[in-house]
């Protein structure tokens, strides 16, 4: 009896002080002048968050911009004061733009912390500019590059293993499966052989169940049922409340542990190895060793970019051992999930529309088997398919920031009773919905949410279009953008080549829903990181 009553003794004081605070910040910004969803539909604990929770990825967000236009305030659950909604392209685009003023909000940074460490994704101010110029330059247009071939080898593999499940089918209409097993293990395989010399072997045709590959993807599937879990929205807006708690030893923040603990064993064997590696060739000549620290990994994948900078010895351009760990989490896990999740959907538009897809096979096929880089980007039906997959289906859907600092934001479209610009308040949460801004018929047309590449044939005015790579918000903008986004674009254009050209992708008729968690996911009857598809050969 007495821990309830006082938990409800603890709420009712947290509550009343959060009003009151939340009333002090009124005077001082022009958030209470902003129109938004009506109270009565807000939840008394959970504000307007549990309604978002409810519905596809960024519905809700969506609905409501269309009511309120591209500014608008939410209420917060646990009495967090209001949180603005952004989706005007100036606000957006400024925003991005100062990623020392806005950082990742409190919401998201502790969950990254528990899912991949302390790496890129999580680091914010002088610690993230160290690491991004370090990590830069194996991410340029030329080292992408030359990644090319290693990309084609597995995707080859994959292709190989759907024709054999098609060969091993008993049923004269295909095989059945679940494309998201098969593209993970196949963009995990990339992310290894181009990020750390390394073979995760993901593609065998019967994977050991204590694989690092069949380990990261259980632990993966597990953790994105998890987020699923109504409970999941409270351990996330608890965490945005009280930040520590995400370090608590409960089950729900240990899960997400669960992937980090196994690519972390697996990060400390393969600094290991590089550190031996480079350990023996430097006895056998320290100055040549010193000079290309290279020879151990074939020297362009990020850990050898890592080891080299630290073995050159500039302190500017070292990362600690835990550091270079966990970037070497963040990369295993950012760099093949997104890639997948992504491209498992696009493949699902094009089994729902066959036209689209055998226009796609004609163009590649019309280029014979033994496509180079440059052939790769010769070809604009691809090109057009691969933009409206992403544009669609952003493996990232949202994103959060905090203001570090008042300042004042620009707007495209001015808001009545405000003006063109907006007065925010140190302190203040803005929610990113980059879904939304995707799909947003202002810019794409009343078909926004419909599939049809053939929209990217058309040029556009790029005054109309949010900034971001080809106007969309995919990778997001700014100092903090996609470090990634060249090499997924490349995975994305190669593996639908290579598969698209061999097989054909037919549709289940599952009703497939769009759920965020933490990336976005296919759900279908309650399961997530669940497409089925069935294929044939062509
Ligand atoms: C379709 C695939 C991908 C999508 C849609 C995507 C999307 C994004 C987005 C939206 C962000 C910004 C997140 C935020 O600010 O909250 C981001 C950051 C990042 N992405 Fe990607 N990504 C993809 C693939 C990749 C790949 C292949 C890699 C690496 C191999 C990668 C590595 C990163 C890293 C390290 C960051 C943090 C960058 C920084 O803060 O400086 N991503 N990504």
């Amino acid at each position: 009896m007495y821990p309830i009553l006082s938990a409800v003794g603890l709420l009712v004081v947290y509550a009343l002080i959060r009003v009151s605070l939340n009333r002090r910040r009124r005077a001082l910004d022009d958030v209470h002048a902003l129109p938004g969803p009506a109270a009565s539909i807000a939840s008394w604990i959970w504000g307007h968050e549990l309604l978002v929770f409810q519905h596809a990825a960024t519905e809700m967000y969506s609905i409501w911009a269309r009511s309120f236009g591209g500014l608008f305030k939410i209420k917060g659950a646990l009495f967090h004061p209001d949180i603005i909604v952004a989706t005007d392209h100036a606000a957006v685009h400024h925003i991005f733009a100062h990623s020392d003023v806005y950082v990742k909000s409190p919401a998201f940074r502790p969950p990254i912390m528990n899912l991949i460490g302390a790496g890129l994704v999580w680091s914010e101010g002088e610690d993230w500019h160290r690491q991004r110029k370090i990590l830069s330059p194996p991410f340029s247009q030329e080292s992408v590059k030359d990644m090319t071939s290693v990309i084609f080898e597995c995707a080859e593999r994959l292709e190989t293993r759907l024709t054999n499940l098609i060969l091993d089918s008993p049923s004269k209409d295909g095989a059945s499966l679940n494309i998201v097993h098969y593209i993970s293990a196949c963009t995990l395989d990339i992310i290894g052989a181009v990020g750390l010399s390394h073979s995760f072997s993901a593609q065998t045709a019967r994977i050991d169940p204590h694989s690092d590959a069949a380990q990261i993807r259980a632990s993966w599937t597990a953790h994105v049922n998890t987020g699923l879990q109504p409970l999941s929205l409270l351990a996330s807006l608890v965490v945005r409340a009280v930040p520590a708690i995400a370090r608590a030893p409960l089950p729900l923040m240990q899960t997400q542990g669960v992937v980090k603990t196994i690519v972390r064993r697996l990060g400390t064997a393969l600094l290991e190895r590089e550190q031996f590696a480079f350990a023996a060739a430097a006895s056998q000549s320290a100055r040549a060793a010193r000079e290309d620290g290279a020879h151990t990994t074939g020297g362009k994948d990020i850990l050898s970019v890592l080891l080299r900078a630290r073995r050159l010895g500039k302190a500017d351009q070292a990362l600690s051992d835990g550091q270079i760990i966990d970037n070497i989490i963040t990369f295993t896990m950012v760099g093949h999930e997104t890639t997948a999740g992504s491209l498992t959907f696009t493949l699902w538009e094009l089994a729902r529309h066959p036209a689209v897809q055998d226009r796609l096979r004609a163009e590649i096929q019309s280029c014979g088997r033994d496509l180079s880089y440059d052939d790769i980007q010769k070809l604009e039906f691809l090109d057009a398919v691969v933009k409206e997959g992403l544009r669609l289906y952003p493996a990232l859907p949202q994103t959060e920031r905090l203001a570090l600092e008042d300042d004042v934001v620009p707007l495209s479209t001015a808001v009545p009773g405000i003006g063109g610009s907006f007065r925010i308040r140190k302190g203040q949460v803005i929610h990113l919905p980059l879904m939304t801004l995707n799909t947003d018929a202002k810019v794409w047309g009343p078909d926004a949410k419909v599939f049809d590449p053939t929209r990217w044939l058309v040029a556009r005015d790029p005054a109309t279009l949010p900034s971001g790579w080809s106007g969309l918000l995919t990778f997001s903008d700014g100092p903090r953008n996609c470090i990634g986004w060249r090499l997924a674009v490349l995975e994305f254009k190669i593996i639908l080549a290579t598969v698209v050209r061999t097989v054909v992708l037919l549709d289940t008729g599952a009703r497939v829903e769009e759920k965020i968690s933490p990336t976005l996911q296919p759900v279908v009857d309650g399961k997530g990181g669940d497409l089925p598809l069935r294929v044939r050969l062509v």
